[in-house]
């Protein structure tokens, strides 16, 4: 390609990133290579029909006024698959179809502050979030963020990495899952090198440590990370924490670490409200370069209604079928493509054996315990929580909820159920805990 007209592909570029439709260049036109600008035509080669067929629909029409305002050309014409493109330039092409991969530090290039959505749900996680990476070590340590699923806790802990190292060269900054952690205890101990294994996770300015729910009954890996964590914090060097549940409901873990867990800040993140959920919507489409109509944003918004990954799934969804099947991105047409997430959404039932199961792993016991005539006081409060989410969640009768746990008398369950309510009233923690529970089989199961 000769120099000349690639600079004035390159100026046409940046001019269209302006003027045309949002994601025009850095969708389609990218993909595009000038061949020639010859009496007053410029010729693009594209890469495949699809895409020729995306432009001409889109904004051919746009990128022609474009070149002839500025006197470039008075005509372009794309050509498909000529033999300009080497083996570097479709290498840059295919690159741009994948996802971009984690940064050296683990920390995924899309999870920055800004390109999170603050809404009333998790604006204090935000706004804690926030503080620790501004002043790492010295605003809350150690910060920990629990909540349910994809809800945007590990999006905050990479924000915060992302934030320290711009801000701080050359901070260390360490992210990994509770399960990595574990994984490279045990090849370490494995392969004699846990000086190694020290000096990686205790050499750190910040570390970020996420789903430590999962260091539940991992005796010699919570000796290990006690150790991790008070060298760190004496150190005064930042941790950040995150988890499905607060510390003190972490079951089988040292109680010495669950009072390290509450020492700096404990903030929890709750499903997103309808706005917030349509704010993220709009900023995810955004990022991709896509404008969707408010109506369908809306209607995604309504249909899923907890879980933020699920969220982005359906839109991902809309956005591959509408490509796929060059169909426009309507109501109507979202409505057929997405009908088994929103039927299993809105049909799901709720039954009384999926909350007993939900609520004895959330407590860290068997089934068969909540069913049981044990009266010890944790198992009788789980009891009592699944009593109360059966009769919020299905249309079981007391007498039949009664029966779910080898109960004789329905009364047993109205009581639970005042308690509950009662307690919720009084202890905030426990509302939480309830809260959270509704909202995770709600989006679990429709
Ligand atoms: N407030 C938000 N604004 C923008 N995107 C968000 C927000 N909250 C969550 N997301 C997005 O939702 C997806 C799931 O978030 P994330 O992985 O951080 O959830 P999580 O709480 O760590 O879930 P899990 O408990 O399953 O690990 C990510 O793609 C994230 O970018």
């Amino acid at each position: 390609m000769d120099d000349k007209l690639n600079d004035t592909w390159k100026d046409i570029l940046s001019i269209a990133r302006e003027k045309l439709p949002q994601g025009a260049t850095e969708i389609w036109l990218k993909t595009c290579l000038p061949i020639s600008l010859d009496r007053g035509k410029l010729v693009l080669d594209v890469p495949n029909v699809f895409v020729k067929e995306q432009i001409q629909s889109r904004f051919l029409s746009g990128l022609k006024d474009l070149v002839a305002d500025r006197g470039i050309a008075r005509e372009v014409e794309l050509v498909v698959g000529t033999e300009v493109r080497d083996g570097e330039q479709k290498r840059a092409e295919n690159a741009l179809k994948q996802p971009p991969p984690p940064n050296p530090d683990g920390l995924n290039p899309n999870y920055y502050f800004d390109t999170f959505v603050v809404g009333k749900s998790n604006r204090l996680a935000h706004a804690a979030s926030l503080a620790v990476a501004e002043s790492p070590g010295v605003a809350y340590n150690p910060l920990f963020i629990w909540g349910g699923v994809g809800l945007g806790k590990t999006h905050l802990m990479h924000a915060i990495g992302h934030y320290v190292l711009e801000h701080l060269p050359g901070a260390r900054v360490v992210y990994a899952s509770s399960e990595k952690f574990t994984n490279e205890l045990i090849s370490a101990i494995q392969n004699n090198k846990t000086q190694e294994f020290k000096a990686k996770f205790r050499n750190v300015d910040i570390l970020l440590i996420d789903d430590i729910q999962f260091l539940a009954n991992k005796e010699s890996t919570q000796e290990e990370f006690f150790h991790t964590f008070n060298s760190l914090h004496n150190a005064k060097r930042q941790i950040v924490l995150s988890s499905d549940r607060p510390p003190k409901e972490i079951q089988s873990i040292e109680q010495r670490l669950v009072s390290r867990f509450e020492w700096g800040l404990v903030t929890d993140i709750q499903p997103p409200d309808l706005e917030t959920r349509i704010a993220i919507l709009q900023k995810k489409a955004e990022f991709r370069g896509y404008d969707i109509p408010e109506d369908v944003v809306y209607f995604l918004a309504q249909n899923i209604p907890s879980n933020i990954r699920e969220l982005e799934g359906a839109l991902n969804r809309i956005i591959a079928c509408s490509q796929l099947n060059m169909e426009p991105i309507t109501v109507e047409n979202a409505t057929e493509w997405l009908k088994d997430i929103i039927k299993m959404q809105q049909q799901g039932p709720i039954s009384v054996d999926l909350i007993q199961d939900a609520v004895a792993s959330y407590f860290g016991f068997d089934v068969e315990d909540l069913k049981s005539s044990k009266r010890t006081a944790d198992i009788a409060l789980a009891r009592q929580v699944a009593m109360y989410l059966s009769r919020e969640l299905t249309e079981s009768s007391l007498q039949q909820i009664g029966i779910a746990f080898n109960k004789k008398d329905h009364t047993t369950v109205l009581h639970a159920c005042r308690k509950i309510e009662e307690m919720m009233k009084e202890d905030l923690k426990m509302k939480k805990i309830v809260d959270n529970l509704l909202s995770n089989l709600r989006s679990n199961s429709g």
